[in-house]
């Protein structure tokens, strides 16, 4: 008899995790970032300063009538337990663990009211983790297995972080940095972005791939001017240049950047009909966060889409939670690694601590581990905090 799920918590927990970007001081994650607060200089040299990690880590963890459990991490904290514990769980407690897709259906339609993207679609995608999971789990499989089978043998990876140097030395096949300084940052901005990219060029020789990511810093003009100058240096693409909401500026981007760098998009984007409108635009790769635009079922459809368009999906981050995606999907030809360690200086888990038997790559691959489920456990030595307990 297929087994029900029957409980749903939801916990918190601070200092990196799912919150990648909760990290301590010196962390080059943290260093200058252009982002759509630059404009206000009070709040250009640190992005915790305009409360980039006030949300902290959501953990999602189900139990079923059998005994087993499944869990996922993702963004979204204390407000996305409140969601989970006190609306979503209705839908989840009670039903088959094999029930995915209705489930999926209710939690989106009963919030739509106040959800559609942002933190309700974190919270949502981090129950239809956990419920992959759980059926991984109880099914005894990976993920992957239940998702159809790989394609690949192994996933090959590029590096974001501050050193694309050291990711060509440690195997990655490229290296994506963060952009510095945005439009407010005038001429002087424009040449210092340039100038690193010149250097890491130099560091790395022709053949290695440098992208920069803008984190929705830009807009038209100064990402046209960017791009074009980039183009002389080698840039493979320019990523999130402009906010999300701005489809006709991407649209109008990509007719005015050159044709040998690719504009990348997608990270802050959720659900299949906001993809269809970011694919409507033109842009050359989607980039979704499993985590973030819906949950792995989501993830399904926006990926159709994008097939359908020619467009490949190369997910944001979110480590186990994209490798058994990214090893389903002839679209998905390679993947990002996030480098955690402060100095960008070695491989680290991305979620470090919270996770045990969190695979990494080596020499910038990785063969996805056939454990049940996504193949990782919460470590017991990280406390976890439920804030909103139901009777
Ligand atoms: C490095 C970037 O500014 C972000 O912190 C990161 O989350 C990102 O956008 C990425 O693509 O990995
Ligand atoms: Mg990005």
């Amino acid at each position: 008899m297929t087994p029900t799920i029957t409980s749903v918590r939801a916990y918190t927990v601070s200092g990196g995790g799912a919150d990648y970007h909760d990290q301590g001081t010196g962390h080059w994650i943290d260093d200058h970032i252009a982002t759509p607060m630059s404009i206000y200089p009070e709040y250009r040299k640190s992005r915790q300063s305009f409360g980039l990690n006030v949300l902290g880590t959501l953990v999602v963890v189900l139990e079923a009538s059998d005994g087993t459990t499944g869990f996922a991490v993702t963004t979204g904290g204390e407000p996305a337990a409140f969601i989970v514990e006190n609306h979503l769980s209705r839908f989840v407690e009670g039903a088959a663990v094999t029930n995915i897709e209705r489930i999926w259906d209710q939690m989106y339609r009963s919030t739509l009211f106040y959800g559609r993207r942002g933190l309700v679609l974190n919270a949502i995608s981090g129950v239809d983790l956990a419920l992959y999971d759980l059926l991984g789990k109880v099914r005894g499989e990976p993920v992957y297995a239940t998702l159809g089978g790989t394609v690949r043998d192994e996933l090959t990876f590029y590096a974001t972080g501050a050193r694309p140097d050291v990711a060509k030395s440690l195997g990655f096949v490229g290296g994506k940095m963060p952009l510095h300084h945005g439009p407010a940052e005038g001429q002087q901005g424009m040449a210092a972005n340039l100038d690193l990219l010149g250097r890491m060029r130099d560091a790395t020789g022709d053949d290695f791939w440098l992208m920069y990511d803008c984190w929705m810093s830009l807009d038209v003009d100064y990402a046209t001017r960017l791009a074009h100058a980039a183009a002389e240096l080698g840039l493979k693409w320019i990523e999130e240049p402009l906010p999300p909401d701005d489809y006709w500026g991407h649209a109008e981007l990509r007719r005015r950047m050159p044709s040998t760098v690719l504009l990348t998009s997608g990270e802050h984007e959720a659900t299949r009909w906001g993809f269809r409108q970011l694919l409507e635009t033109g842009v050359d790769i989607i980039q979704p966060d499993v985590g973030w635009c819906g949950g792995l079922t989501e993830l399904l459809k926006i990926s159709a889409l994008a097939d359908a368009h020619g467009t490949p999906v190369v997910p944001h981050g979110s480590s186990v939670y994209s490798y058994h995606f990214v090893v389903t999907r002839p679209g998905s030809q390679f993947t990002e690694f996030l480098m955690m360690a402060p100095d960008a200086g070695e491989v680290v888990p991305m979620f470090s601590p919270l996770l045990l038997g969190e695979p990494v790559p080596e020499s910038g691959r990785l063969t996805v581990p056939d454990r049940p489920g996504f193949g990782v456990e919460l470590n017991p030595d990280v406390p976890l905090h439920r804030p909103y307990t139901r009777t």
